[in-house]
């Protein structure tokens, strides 16, 4: 019979990093709403979500490492929404703040969730924030919950 591993969406217990970031907060604070909704209905205590607000999307991956090397968490989710502009700094900021988060996460064994959105227009990000798109604040968190159970599971 093969082995199948996965992780349980069972979240009491468990201990969560939040990093947000404020700029477009109009947005990445719907995004929150939606990961501590996430965590709660996934039965999470509020005392065990700590959440940090950085400027901006680039400086999400320190604060993110901060958390994860703490060894206080067992997820850290990271929010931010990144709308392009008119030059090209959009591509810089979510280029890095994707390497860098995909890099805390390798580095420290800790899973770090990507829920920085990248969209052309605000209407793009409204509607990933909450609307017809659903929340990805809400995904990322569910995912959180999902990757620490299945290394969890892993490690027996
Ligand atoms: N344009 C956006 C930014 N830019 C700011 C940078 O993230 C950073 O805070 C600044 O360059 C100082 O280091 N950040 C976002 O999160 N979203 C944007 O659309
Ligand atoms: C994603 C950004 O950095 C962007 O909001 C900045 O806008 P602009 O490229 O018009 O300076």
């Amino acid at each position: 019979m093969e082995m199948l591993k996965e992780g349980n969406l069972l979240g009491s217990g468990l201990k969560f990093g939040i990093v947000a970031a404020r700029f477009n907060e109009f947005i990445t604070s719907k995004l929150l709403g939606g990961a501590y909704d996430a965590l709660s209905r996934h039965g999470v205590d509020k005392e065990n979500i700590t959440t940090a607000w950085v400027p901006g999307a680039f400086e999400i991956p320190l604060i993110a490492q901060k958390m994860a090397e703490s060894e206080k968490f067992d997820a850290v989710i990271c929010l931010g929404a990144v709308i392009r502009g008119a030059t090209t700094h959009y591509d810089l900021v979510c280029g890095e703040a994707a390497k860098g988060i995909a890099q805390v996460s390798l580095k420290t064994g800790v899973p770090v969730m990507f829920g920085v959105i990248t969209t052309e227009n605000i209407e793009q990000a409204v509607e990933r924030a909450g609307t017809k798109a659903g929340n990805k604040g809400f995904d990322v968190a569910v995912s959180a919950i999902e990757m620490v159970n299945l290394i969890k599971e892993l490690e027996k």
